[in-house]
């Protein structure tokens, strides 16, 4: 432990976690295993007792600890026995909308209007494609731009730069303080990430949807840093579109399927780009024209991927008697806490915090900044850190990443990751 390691003012991390009304929640995950290091007895959080601390779920959540039993039976009933008989007798046919009515509470939408399946890549580029030809089916043509958060994740703005050549608009890179007061006469759709994944920033849903809506444009918002980390006001904020990764704040698993979200008042009108059988109002009919179904299943494009699927399905049971108020307050207290515990034991000018202070501006995730002597080691700082037992992840050039998942992570998990933090950064300054 660093000799700069004080107590601290406030309440021990062992207070707020016994004061934790989400704590029990915790033993439903999987967060220990053979990867632990050994407790090397020296105290200093790298390991042993307390096992991995896991700050990464704002990229791979968790595993749900009754997932693989499920999955166990899904192969060996379900495929392995009944074969066929499971699209209709297990539900695989309507598992897409089934669990997209799982995610709906979980971003404030009604059911019916969620699907779940492809990834969120893909489901970007139906819901701009769709938010485009939307805009121009009710006000012409004109409506020939695209604007995209400037500091979008990659996916988002390379799809709508492909989905503006298809449909003959230009895009335009906005930061999202902007994107209100620049949506005008010739705004199609914008796109915006609902949580900045860098910076850990939360944007304003209604603020900016209101303002495109103004203007006659649609919103579409990338809700993957979102979903499941704080509440998500779909219906209250009259989103158009949204879309959704499941394998963060949601423990879907690697690669689980993304969700689309179409509100209720345009799906009559949603005219997918991808319009696969599926989507189709009678599938097996095999009709040679196109004939789109009602509600949330117009999304769809093939065949579900079952497995990853119903692996999601469970791991959503995780969510039962939630409440997403408290969900909210504890990812704030914790990211506080953890801020607090970094600006306490870290010298001043080495890291700087690029979330906001401001509650109503942060989603739940941490990102500090390697500056001065640190400038150039975020990368060797993240590994030091992953030795000592703490998982967190960096985005270049030199952004250190902590994701704090509710259900999961302690305060005890945010002391030992601030401490072992300290203890990389003191241990890179003696060996300059
Ligand atoms: C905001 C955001 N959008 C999209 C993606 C990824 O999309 P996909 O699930 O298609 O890989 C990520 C992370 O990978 C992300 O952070
Ligand atoms: N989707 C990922 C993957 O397949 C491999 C590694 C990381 C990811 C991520 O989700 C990255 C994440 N969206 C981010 O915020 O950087």
């Amino acid at each position: 432990m660093s000799d700069a390691w004080e107590p601290q003012d406030g309440p021990s991390a062992a207070e707020l976690d016994a004061a934790d009304e989400l704590a029990h929640r915790r033993k439903d995950f999987v967060l220990d295993g053979p990867d632990v290091p050994a407790d090397d007895g020296d105290g200093d959080g790298s390991g042993g007792v307390e096992g991995v601390v896991y700050l990464d779920g704002n990229s791979l959540g968790a595993l749900p600890r009754s997932v693989p039993a499920r999955l166990a039976e899904v192969v060996e009933r379900e495929w392995g026995r009944l074969r066929i008989r499971s699209w209709s007798e297990s539900g695989w046919w309507s598992a897409p909308e089934r669990i997209g009515d799982r995610i709906a509470p979980l971003v404030g939408a009604a059911e019916g209007q969620i699907v779940v399946g492809d990834s969120t890549s893909v489901n970007v580029f139906k819901a701009v494609v769709g938010a485009v030809r939307l805009a121009r089916e009710e006000h012409g043509e004109e409506r020939d731009e695209i604007l995209v958060d400037a500091a979008t994740f990659p996916t988002d703005g390379y799809v709508a730069r492909s989905a503006a050549r298809l449909t003959g608009a230009t895009v335009r890179a906005v930061p999202v303080s902007e994107m209100a007061a620049s949506a005008g006469p010739s705004t199609a759709a914008v796109l915006v990430n609902h949580v900045d994944y860098r910076t850990g920033e939360l944007h304003d849903l209604a603020a900016v949807t209101a303002a495109v809506h103004r203007a006659g444009g649609r919103a579409v918002w990338d809700v993957c840093h979102s979903a499941g980390a704080l509440p998500v006001e779909l219906d209250a904020s009259a989103a158009d579109f949204a879309v959704g990764c499941t394998y963060k704040y949601l423990n879907g698993g690697p690669g689980s399927p993304a969700f689309l979200y179409v509100r209720r008042e345009a799906q009559g009108r949603f005219d997918s780009p991808l319009p696969g059988w599926t989507s189709h109002a009678d599938p097996f009919a095999m009709a040679d024209d196109y004939v789109p179904r009602d509600g949330a299943a117009r999304g769809r494009v093939g065949t579900p991927d079952i497995l990853s699927m119903l692996a999601l399905e469970e791991a959503l049971k995780v969510w039962e008697g939630v409440d997403l108020a408290a969900v909210r307050a504890k990812s704030l207290a914790l990211t506080d806490f953890f801020l607090a515990r970094v600006r306490t034991h870290v010298p001043p000018g080495m890291l700087t915090s690029l979330t906001p202070e401001e509650h109503r501006r942060r989603g739940s995730q941490v990102s500090l900044l390697c500056q001065g002597e640190l400038e150039g080691k975020a990368e060797s700082v993240m590994s030091a850190l992953h030795a000592r037992g703490v998982v967190g992840d960096f985005r270049r050039p030199g952004v250190l990443r902590f994701g704090f998942t509710p259900l999961y992570t302690s305060f005890a998990d945010a002391d030992r990751a601030a401490r072992a933090l300290a203890d990389v950064v003191l241990a890179s300054r003696r060996e300059a």
